[in-house]
């Protein structure tokens, strides 16, 4: 989908910014008494990339997981390629073309930095299992394929050197680049990101949010990501909404998010009523 449509923009250093990849219509979730979404609406466009913050308990999980298909609202719908999406299982997920990484690292820690991303390749492994038995050509040919796109994430990720690592061993920051690998592997048109920066420190920081530019602009994914820390975020997205108490209080560029008074009060902590 490229609909040139006349919201589509031009950002600031060049990339175009195509149409709506995701609408989210009036989403309303509950937990029993709790309500953790209040009736909100914001699109996704395609080529962007797209933060929600918002303080703790402000709901941001709980959208990240009703995008992600997890999660079913009670009320609203989510279109995805202007189709709507139903409840689905998470091969199927994938197969639509999203991926995500965890804010709680989800990674096979005992196998190696190389298998772990080998395994983001899972939707594009099409050979049956009886065709493997009775004739090679075709699995080793897919094998191949998946090599080539899992080491050119390999050198683009900067992880040689640690492709043979299990990844229960290295360092936190090196950990989440691992799951961002993994996540890249299956090629997503939507890649959803769950608090990439949490418990990173400044270097740790830096470097992951050049490597998000750097997949934005070279493999042009579409990139959502939640994350707690304003000042990060507002450095390397294009737009942002912002959650407080399950409700939306800001939608806009992080220059419009700024000066938003609501996001302000949110932040600095003043009282709400
Ligand atoms: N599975 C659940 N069962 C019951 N309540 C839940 C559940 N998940 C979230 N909530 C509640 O919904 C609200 C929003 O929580 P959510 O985790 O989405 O916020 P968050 O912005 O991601 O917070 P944090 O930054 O602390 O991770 C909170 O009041 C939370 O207690």
């Amino acid at each position: 989908m490229n609909d040139m449509s006349p919201d589509s923009y031009t950002t600031a250093d060049g990339r175009t910014i195509g149409g709506k990849i995701m609408e989210v219509k009036n989403i309303t979730l509950r937990f029993g008494g709790v309500v953790a979404i209040k009736d909100i609406s914001f699109d996704i466009r395609e080529g962007e990339i797209r933060a929600i913050i918002g303080p703790n308990g402000a709901g941001k999980s709980s959208m990240l997981n009703v995008i992600n298909g997890f999660y079913h609202p009670q009320e609203g719908e989510i279109l995805f390629r202007g189709e709507k999406r139903g409840p689905m299982k998470p091969y199927q997920i994938a197969q639509q073309g999203i991926a995500r990484t965890f804010q709680n690292i989800a990674l096979f820690k005992g196998m190696s930095t190389l298998d772990n991303i080998m395994t983001g390749r899972f939707t594009h492994m099409k050979a049956p299992v009886w065709k493997q038995a009775i004739w090679r050509g075709e699995a080793e040919r897919e094998e191949i394929e998946n090599r080539e796109v899992v080491e050119k994430i390999i050198d683009f990720l900067e992880i040689q050197a640690i492709r043979k690592t299990p990844v229960g061993r290295l360092p936190y920051g090196l950990q989440k680049r691992v799951e961002l690998g993994r996540a890249l592997a299956a090629e997503p048109k939507l890649l959803l990101l769950d608090e990439p920066m949490a418990g990173m420190n400044v270097e740790e920081k830096e470097d992951m949010s050049r490597f998000i530019l750097d997949v934005n602009d070279e493999f042009g994914t579409t990139i959502a990501l939640i994350e707690h820390d304003m000042g990060v975020v507002m450095d390397i997205s294009d737009r942002v909404v912002v959650l407080d108490y399950g409700k939306k209080i800001g939608d806009g560029t992080p220059d419009e998010v700024r000066a938003n008074p609501e996001v302000i009060d949110a932040y600095l902590g003043v009282s709400h009523d």
